[in-house]
């Protein structure tokens, strides 16, 4: 692989992820969502393990939720017709992403739990 190539799929890449950023509701609200964890753990000072927990979490989801987008693109541009292996196709990749966002949730509850009884004096 040359150069040129090896940077161009960076910016291949960068594309990809900015299209599902652009277009795709769900990795809207999920981004938003990280966005808003993540602020939250840097004004909650979270221990070095929860970042690592937290930062998992979130690039599981966000990288499921891609994988949707990109399966989903493949499935339509095979065929627009009704298809129960289509229907199998996609209803497994958005199961795969509800499974890493109750993932999510979980560390979410575990990292967030204490420090914001501890803030609000529960
Ligand atoms: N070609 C098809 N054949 C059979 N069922 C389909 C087909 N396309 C979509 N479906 C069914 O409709 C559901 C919604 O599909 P659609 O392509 O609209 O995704 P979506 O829910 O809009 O996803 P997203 O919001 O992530 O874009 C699928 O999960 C599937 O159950």
């Amino acid at each position: 692989m040359g150069k040129k190539s090896f940077f161009s799929s960076f910016g291949f890449a960068a594309e990809g992820i900015r299209y599902a950023m652009t277009t795709q509701r769900n990795m809207k609200v999920h981004g938003l969502a990280a966005l808003i964890v993540i602020v939250a753990a840097a004004v909650l000072q979270v221990s070095t393990m929860r970042w690592l927990f937290l930062l998992l979490a979130i690039t599981l989801v966000l990288t499921a939720e891609m994988f949707n987008t990109a399966l989903e693109a493949v499935v339509d541009l095979v065929s627009s017709d009704i298809h129960p292996l289509a229907k199998i196709a996609k209803d497994t990749a958005a199961g795969a992403v509800l499974l890493t966002a109750a993932f999510a949730v979980v560390v979410g509850i575990v990292v967030f739990y204490r420090p914001l009884v501890e803030l609000f004096g529960g």
